[in-house]
Formats: C-alpha cells, structure tokens, sequence
C-alpha cells in the first residue's frame, strides 16, 4: 500500500519544524529523505510512527488515515527504527527481535513455529545469529543497529520508516542492509545522510529544507550540483557511476593554501 504525508505541518513552541510536507511514497518503493541537520527529517518520520502528532496535514497508508487507527493496529501496519534506537533493558538479541512480533500477538501468547522461524531468518539477514544469546547492552553500536533494524522486519509491517539506519554500520554491512532493503517489497521511507548511498537505494528522492520539502524525484532529477549547493552549502561534482548509472557525488576537502591557512570548499554564505 501506498504511504502518503498529505500537508503534514509540526509547530512546537512557535518554531514551525515542517511545513506543508506532501510526499507519496508508491506501493513496494524506496524513498530516501535528505537533508541538512535539522531541516526536519526525524520530525517527519516521528509523525508516521506516531511519537508526535502533527499540528495539522494527515498520515495515510492505503486509503487508511493513521491517527484513526488504535496504537496497536498502526504497529501491524508500520515498523519503524528511531534515530540511534536505544535498548535500555538488558534483553537477548533473541529475545528483542522477537519483540517485533507485540503488536501481532496477546498477552503472553508465545510465538508460533511460523514467527520464530520469521525471527531466525531476520537474524539471519541482519548477520546477528552469533549474537543471539548475548545480552544487547554487551553490542557494539552497529551490532545493536542490526537488531534493531531485524526487530522491525519480524514486525512484518506494510510500510518501513528508517532513520538513519546506516548509522554506525561498516560498509559492507551498510551494503547489505540497503540492499535487503531494496528486495524486501516494503514500502518504505529512509532517512540517509549519505547521499551517495541514497541515489544508490532509493528509488525517489525528497530533500528537506528548514522544515519543506525543496525538491522530490528520481535521483539523477535531484541531486544536480545546483541543488547539492543551494541546500547543503558545499560544492560538489555529479558522476554516473560506471556500473549501475547512479548519480554519485564527489566533494573535495579545502586544500591547504601555500600560507598555511585553508581554502574554503563550502559555498559562499555557508
Ligand atoms: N521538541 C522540540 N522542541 C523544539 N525544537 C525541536 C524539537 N524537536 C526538534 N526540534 C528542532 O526541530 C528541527 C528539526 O529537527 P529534526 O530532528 O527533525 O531534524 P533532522 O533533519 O532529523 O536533523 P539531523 O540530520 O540532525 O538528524 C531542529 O532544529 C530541532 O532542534
């Protein structure tokens, strides 16, 4: 089903951290927001999995408006993984994936043969098997991602909000994540900084600016040069790369002038 952010606008204390956002994202799609710090990624996935409730605008899935659903049937619907996810009870990897399954099931119920297998397989994907008996406070930050990112996936959701799931990951377990990502036929919204990982994962762009959303498309129509300047300040040279035809985009550090000071790669008024 499709995920649709239809004039979503959050004010807090009289900031407005977004405004007017209107984004779809298609049936089985991958969408990547970008943007710099602050421009209002994380505030706009908050308002699809329901830790903020926007001032005004409406979240759909399908023809479903979120905020009529119970909290235990928007959890069927949407997995989410929160900006640097913490885990504060000392649980088995086992026993936090495992915890992807609460909105599917009552009470006690223990799981079924079908939902542990489920778990097994997403601790398979996430290459945690070997971790399953340790207890989560005892991971690394990138084994602790991948649970985290399996807990969602067990939660066998329609639609899958991602922030920053990259984060802390090495990068062949960055490659893998966003690869699963792109064969698992959810339908899903990724917050990545990466913006080169981005163009490769994503089959649409949107770019967040102080809270609006300044462009959308696939992402060779975004990331122009022209763009990458305009809203992230820093100057940057747009290649195809030579065997998918992704836009990939290459930055320079400032090189050090012959008096010793630095020159500046940043655009001016950055
Ligand atoms: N509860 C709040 N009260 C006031 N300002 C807030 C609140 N929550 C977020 N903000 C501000 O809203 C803006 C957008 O925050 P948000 O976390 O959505 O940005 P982001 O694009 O995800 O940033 P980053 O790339 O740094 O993760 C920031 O300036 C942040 O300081």
């Amino acid at each position: 089903m499709d995920l649709t952010l239809d004039g979503l606008s959050v004010v807090t204390d009289g900031k407005k951290l977004l405004r007017d956002l209107s984004l779809n994202v298609t049936d089985g799609r991958c969408v990547g927001l970008v943007g710099p710090n602050g421009s209002g990624k994380s505030t706009a996935l908050k308002c699809i999995y329901r830790a903020l409730r926007p001032s005004s605008g409406t979240v759909r899935i399908g023809e479903q408006e979120l905020s009529r659903l119970s909290m235990r049937r928007s959890a069927q619907l949407v997995a989410a993984l929160a900006q640097d996810g913490e885990v504060e009870l000392d649980f088995t990897v086992e026993e936090v994936v495992a915890l992807g399954r609460t909105p599917h099931i009552r009470g006690n119920q223990v799981l079924s043969t079908r939902e542990r297998e489920l778990c097994e397989r997403a601790m398979e994907q996430l290459d945690i098997s070997h971790l399953a008996r340790r207890g989560v406070l005892t991971l690394s930050g990138g084994e602790r991602q991948r649970v985290l990112v399996a807990r969602a996936l067990v939660q066998e959701p329609t639609v899958l909000v991602l922030d920053e799931p990259t984060n802390h990951l090495d990068v062949r377990h960055q490659i893998e994540l966003l690869s699963l990502l792109r064969v698992t036929g959810l339908t899903t919204l990724i917050v990545l900084h990466d913006l080169n990982l981005a163009a490769a994962a994503c089959d649409q762009l949107g770019v967040l600016s102080d809270g609006r959303l300044v462009a959308s498309g696939a992402p060779e129509k975004v990331l122009t040069p022209e763009l990458v300047h305009d809203v992230f300040g820093v100057r940057a040279s747009v290649v195809s790369h030579p065997l998918t035809g992704d836009p990939q985009l290459l930055y320079s550090l400032a090189p050090p002038s012959p008096n010793g000071s630095e020159t500046s790669c940043l655009s001016p008024g950055h």
